[in-house]
This record gives structure tokens, sequence and C-alpha cells, in this order.
């Protein structure tokens, strides 16, 4: 039987992707909380959900299909006792191990039916929602001004994020902030209840890790290459980690990890670099020095699973031999301009989704990079952004390929 996730490269024509429509967390933000949501704006949430919808008609025109997160979520967790357990250590993730307040949350969202559950979830709780008999000490030892006894995870329309597939399995991914780290428990429900993923997919490395990864780091380069950032998102630990259990349980051999500058508009690899055809990636110059070169380490399988790891700056010859082309041709965001390029990165200029070998969605802001993309022959399909790229990411970061043909 084929496994229900495979991708074995980031260009492969997309069969299955997973989203999430965002929804009422959105309306959760505020001046206050977020930059630490890891929001620079509050996005207007019918005009996010237009153009999110427009994004998912747009990958269904290709004949892609979509499947929505937080429905997988609902439908994982049909069975009584696998939402009971859910409820439990989601509770125990947004502060409350045990105690009153646990208790009173607990019943507050088995009271519901799964979906609306499930979207309350993401919305998050806050305080006057839910009936306290008297004040507890957890609640004196709280922040008071803090409306949320529930924190709302208005970042969960980033499904790149959480989980990252990697040929005929995923990781799932220990992620850094708290304003994410509940997200990939969602997940982690999905694969291992979800009638169309339980028992039969690989997971290479779960969230129960101290070290941090994100899928916006993980890039599949090839059916044997693997790409990762070196961020502030994802750990040197957690990357040989993940190496190891490539090599030693997949047809992964070589891992090539690019080291990326450490701040919020560059947060994970695909922000700055992406690939969009066999030898076409977009890349951000500001990641690389007048020589065009960027510090990387290329490392393999070892002995006795160990892995050996070599130093290189040349990211193209790095590329060429590792994907056995004769040229790789980098596209400079925003034609390499320096205002246009950071204006362009900003917002997601370079964070493109190939859905076919040289076909691939941007946003329509970006029509600096957008035409020249079209210049190297790719076909482009824009998707509106005025809402969207307020939480700063584009259409990869908002997408999970579940199933991609093999090259
Ligand atoms: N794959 C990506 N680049 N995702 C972007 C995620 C943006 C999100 N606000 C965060 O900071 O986590």
């Amino acid at each position: 039987m084929p496994s229900p996730i495979h991708v074995t490269s980031e260009i492969g024509k997309l069969k299955t992707v997973m989203l999430h429509r965002p929804g009422r967390e959105i309306e959760n933000i505020t001046p206050d909380s977020m930059y630490r949501l890891l929001f620079d704006d509050i996005p207007y949430l019918p005009i996010a959900q237009e153009e999110h919808d427009y994004f998912a008609q747009t990958l269904r025109d290709q004949g892609i299909e979509v499947l929505y997160f937080e429905k997988l979520a609902a439908e994982a967790l049909a069975d009584q006792d696998v939402k009971e357990e859910f409820v439990d250590r989601m509770v125990a993730e947004s502060g409350y191990a045990a105690g009153l307040i646990h208790d009173v949350l607990k019943e507050y969202l088995l009271a519901m039916n799964t979906q609306d559950m499930v979207n309350k979830i993401f919305e998050g709780v806050r305080r006057e929602e839910i009936d306290l008999p008297h004040m507890t000490l957890q609640q004196a030892a709280e922040d008071t001004e803090w409306p949320f006894v529930m924190d709302p995870m208005p970042n969960a329309y980033f499904t790149r994020d959480p989980q990252a597939s990697i040929g005929d399995g995923l990781s799932i991914n220990r992620m850094t902030f708290p304003a994410r780290q509940r997200e990939s428990l969602i997940t982690e429900y999905i694969i291992k209840h979800h009638p169309r993923f339980a028992g039969q997919v690989n997971v290479w490395r779960d969230r129960n890790h101290e070290t941090h990864i994100e899928g916006g780091d993980e890039l599949v380069l090839s059916d044997h290459v693997f790409a990762i950032g070196i961020s502030q998102r994802t750990t040197a630990d957690a990357i040989e980690d993940i190496a190891k259990n490539l090599f030693k349980k997949s047809n992964y051999d070589t891992v090539i990890a690019i080291k990326i500058p450490h701040n919020h508009a560059m947060m994970h690899l695909d922000t700055v670099f992406t690939m969009i055809d066999y030898d076409k990636f977009t890349v951000h110059p500001a990641i690389l020095d007048e020589n065009g070169h960027v510090d990387n380490w290329v490392l393999h399988p070892g002995k006795d699973g160990e892995i050996t790891m070599e130093h290189h700056t040349d990211i193209k010859e790095v590329l060429k031999k590792a994907l056995n082309k004769d040229d790789i041709d980098l596209i400079p965001t925003g034609n390499g301009d320096p205002i246009i390029a950071a204006r362009e990165q900003w917002n997601d200029g370079s964070n493109t989704l190939a859905i076919a070998p040289g076909e691939v969605v941007t946003y329509n802001r970006n029509y600096v990079s957008n035409d020249l993309l079209r210049k190297h022959g790719i076909l482009v399909h824009e998707v509106r952004s005025s809402e969207l790229s307020r939480g700063r990411g584009g259409p990869r970061c908002m997408s999970c390929p579940i199933v991609r043909e093999d090259l």
C-alpha cells in the first residue's frame, strides 16, 4: 500500500496539501500580545479568510486535494477516549497539568461537539468563559492582566511548521516559542489516530525533545537529499538528531545545513531560500556574502550510526554536487536590489510554494520578484496577500505537502 505521506522533493507535482483556514484565533491578537504571538500586526480576519480561500481555490484549480488541519484534527478525535486524552494533554500544555482550572477547562471543552472544540482550542479561552467557584492559588499567581486562560494559536495557518513531510514519513516538531508549541500536539494526534494516517507513516523525529526544529527550515531537495536551516528556530542538536534518524531509517544520505541570520524576518530557511525547479532556487541576497557564498555543512552517514560533517561556503557547488546538476540558477529576491529585496522578503517574496517543477504560487504584492521568476521561465500563480502577510509567512509557510509525485 502506498504511504499516505509521500514527499520526495520540493517540486514534484503536488497532489495533496494540508492547510488551516485562519479562524477566530486571529481576532485574539492584541497590540500587547502580538510580538509574543509572533505577529507584527493584527490581520483583518474576514479579508484574511477571503485571501486564504482564494489560495486554497488556486490549489484546487490545479487539481490538488486540499485537506484542512482543523478538520483532520476533529476526525482524529472521533473516539471519546482519544478525545479526552487529547484535551487532558492540551490543557496540561496550556499551563494546567492538574487542579481546579485544569478540571474546569477540560469539562468546558469536552461539552462541545468535536469540531467546535478544536476550533475553540485554536481560538483560545478567555477567563470569563469558564466558571470558577472561587479564586484559586493558581489564578492568584497568574498575570491577571492577561485575558486568556488558554492562549490562542494564531500561527496555526502556517501549517508548514509544526511538522514536515519527508519521504514516506514526517518529523513532528518541538517548536521554539511557547506561542506555537501546542500546534504539533494536534499533529501528533492526527498521525496517531486519523484513519488516513494511523499506523501507516514513519515518524523520523517526534516532539518529545528539548531541542527545536520547525518545518520552515526543512526542505526536501530530492529522494535522498534534505536541506535544513540553522536558524532562530532550528538548533544544531536537532539537526544532528534528525540527520542520524534519517540516515538510519530512511533513504536519505545527505543533509545540507545552511546557516541563516537569527531574526524574525528570516526566522526559517524557507523565508530566504526555496527550490522551484530541478535546478532553480529563490534566494534572498542578504544571506549571501559578496562572493555569493553562505556557510553550510554537509552531513553524511558515518561509522556506527554517527555522522560525518564537512564545512563549505560555495552553496552553488554544494547543490550542483548533491543534486547532480551542471549548473544551479539562484534567483535573487527583488532582483537583488537592496531596497526591493528587503521589502519583498519582508512580505515573503522568497517564500515560494512549488506545485510542479517550474510552477509556483506566490503573493501578488512581490511583483518585482514575480516578474523575475517569469523571466527565468517559471510559471507563477499569484494569490492575494494584504492580510495574510501580516503574520510573516507566504504560500510555502501556509502549506504542508502530504503527497507529491516523484520526479
Ligand atoms: N515556514 C515559515 N516561514 N513560517 C512562517 C511562520 C511565521 C510565524 N508568525 C512564526 O513566527 O512562527
